[in-house]
């Protein structure tokens, strides 16, 4: 079985990465073309995957296309796919926003799997969903699980939950990056170097979510909240400056324009 990539930048590489680091994708069943060639070169020394310099090269080479272009793009893409396509193809796309309806315009005739991940892919820890039409089969979907754990986690959605998905799962990475990069420049206006202040900020924020996760159904995350405020304690006095600000609520806000935005792109 062969995989082709159409658009090679941050998630495509991240993918490359995972699938040729498994042992389970060899790079001499993957092939890559992007818009311009430095990526497609790039990628081909460092993992061994070939590179194509037309879509009727990737198209007739590959048995699942991996869609991971930018989602305005993606259009021209599939008009130029579409011509050239076989019935059996499996199309994989990672684009936000796109609707399995919007593809089914110009590939009538294929089964088209819609994969979120997230940018923690490039790390392996991508906490990625997939939704899939029904006409999908038991093996199309297994493929995209074993594709997609090669970078971290998958689980299926309903494509109704699939914008909220991406809003809380796969656009909050760069929220969490803004947090940790705040912490530690609050640990640097106190005296500490930016990069041991990084360290402590993102290895604080690892253990706090491996709490969550090993405490989900036992404990609310305000239980835990608790038990870091002693009474009369320091860590109180920040918990409600936190509350005073409006945290909460600006994270409401934050996800509620995200999820407006991915509507939008339909
Ligand atoms: N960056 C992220 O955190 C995530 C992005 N996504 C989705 O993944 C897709 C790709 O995002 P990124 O990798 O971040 O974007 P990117 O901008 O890093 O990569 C897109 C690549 O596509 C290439 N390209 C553009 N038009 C092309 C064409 N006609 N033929 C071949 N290549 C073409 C560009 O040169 C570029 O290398 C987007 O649809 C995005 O919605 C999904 C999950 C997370
Ligand atoms: O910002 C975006 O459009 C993509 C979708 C999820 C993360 N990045």
């Amino acid at each position: 079985m062969n995989y082709g990539f159409i658009g090679l930048g941050n998630m495509a590489s991240a993918i490359i990465k995972g699938m040729c680091q498994s042992s389970v994708f060899p790079p001499d069943t993957i092939f890559g073309l992007n818009r311009s060639s430095d990526k497609t070169v790039k990628l081909a020394s460092t993992y061994g995957i070939s590179a194509c310099d037309t879509t009727e090269q990737l198209v007739a080479a590959s048995d699942v296309i991996i869609l991971a272009v930018k989602p305005n793009m993606l259009e021209s893409v599939l008009q130029t796919m579409a011509p050239l396509i076989r019935e059996q193809q499996l199309i994989i796309s990672i684009a936000a926003g796109k609707p399995l309806s919007f593809y089914a315009q110009f590939l009538p005739n294929n089964t088209v799997i819609r994969v979120m991940p997230n940018i923690n892919a490039m790390v392996g820890a991508s906490t990625s969903c997939f939704s899939a039409p029904a006409r999908a089969t038991d093996a199309q979907k297994q493929l995209v699980r074993t594709l997609f754990s090669t970078v971290g986690s998958i689980v299926e959605l309903p494509e109704e939950q699939f914008a909220i998905f991406t809003a809380t799962g796969c656009s909050s990475p760069a929220f969490t990056y803004m947090y940790i990069d705040a912490l530690a420049r609050a640990g640097v206006r106190d005296g500490l170097p930016k990069k041991v202040a990084l360290e402590i900020a993102a290895s604080s924020v690892l253990g706090s979510a491996k709490m969550v996760l090993e405490s989900i159904g036992e404990q609310h995350p305000y239980d835990l909240v608790d038990q870091v405020c002693s009474p009369g304690g320091t860590t109180i006095e920040g918990v409600m400056t936190l509350q005073d600000q409006h945290f909460e609520h600006t994270i409401h806000e934050a996800i509620r324009a995200v999820m407006k935005k991915d509507a939008a792109l339909k």
